[in-house]
């Protein structure tokens, strides 16, 4: 378990899923995956469409049950961190109420943890902001559009909003769905600092799905490239950029190196995808 003990990570051992297909042999999602995300880090999961990424998250949420394997969530099962309010997720379409401002979308969730009685330690200190919705808006750049409406909001803004949302409820762990695809470039961009300044302090341990090699690279402590065809960890790449991050570094030889064995591994994902594909057609 590379030192780590259950509580200290998440930890997926051999898990495979099989979804049954519509016509023709089931699609196996997951084959014998493994990995291991130390407490506090931020991990991205990148690879070709189809290769499982979505299913990963959706087995670390509890919202479905690996078919095989097991999956500890800081000791905990997903299904038990999930109703314990661990789990944050910040899927790819914000989904947040149309008819709720800013701040009741994230007040929402303030209100589903004092229901269900949950009680969080307190947060790091000088990460008090994240207890109340006004304070962690106003981190996240939202502070003139806390009484609009949803469809009153950018795209960036919005994103921020769900970002915030899953924030509030203090999780363990926070899960992101290709959280900034719709966005243009500075969008973004703007979106990446946000994330990466509001995470250096809480060290909410992330993982974090995306198709941008740079993206990957610039937030993360690790990317994990997966292949498909079964859908599978090929490889982990630590990233050993200086931290606090910033844009300043994607110009950087050391950004470029990464950027390149990422690629690199990517490359080779999708080739062996299309062989595969080849070879069973
Ligand atoms: N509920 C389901 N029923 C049947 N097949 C499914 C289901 N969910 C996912 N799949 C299949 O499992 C495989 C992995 O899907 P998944 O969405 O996890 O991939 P992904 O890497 O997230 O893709 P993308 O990058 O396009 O979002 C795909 O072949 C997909 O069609």
């Amino acid at each position: 378990m590379n030192g780590q003990t259950a509580g200290e990570s998440i930890v997926v051992r051999d898990v495979g899923q099989v979804y049954a297909a519509r016509s023709g042999p089931p699609t196996v999602a997951l084959d014998h995956v493994d990995l291991t995300v130390p407490r506090g880090r931020f991990v991205s999961v990148i690879g070709p469409s189809g290769c499982g990424k979505s299913t990963l998250l959706r087995v670390l949420a509890g919202l479905e049950e690996p078919r095989t394997g097991s999956v500890s969530v800081f000791g905990a099962t997903p299904a038990a961190a999930a109703a314990a309010k661990s789990v944050g997720f910040v899927p790819q379409v914000p989904a947040l109420l149309p008819w709720s401002s800013v701040l009741q979308n994230v007040q929402v969730l303030g209100r589903v943890n004092r229901a269900a009685g949950r009680r969080r330690p307190a947060p790091p200190a000088g990460c008090e902001f994240v207890t109340d919705p006004v304070s962690l808006l106003t981190r996240l750049g939202l502070q003139d559009v806390l009484h609009a409406r949803p469809a009153e909001l950018s795209g960036g803004m919005q994103q921020r909003t769900a970002l915030a949302r899953a924030l509030a409820l203090q999780p363990d762990v926070l899960l992101m769905d290709e959280p900034f695809s719709a966005l243009d470039e500075f969008t973004r961009e703007a979106a990446q600092l946000q994330l990466l300044d509001v995470w250096s302090e809480l060290r909410t341990t992330v993982v974090f799905v995306t198709h941008s090699i740079t993206e990957a690279v610039l937030l993360s402590d690790t990317v994990v490239v997966m292949a498909s065809g079964p859908g599978r960890i090929a490889t982990s790449i630590p990233v050993d950029l200086a931290r606090p991050r910033h844009h300043g570094q994607l110009d950087s030889s050391a950004m470029h190196a990464l950027e390149h064995r990422v690629r690199q591994a990517l490359g080779a994902a999708y080739a062996e995808a299309g062989v595969l594909r080849g070879s069973t057609a």
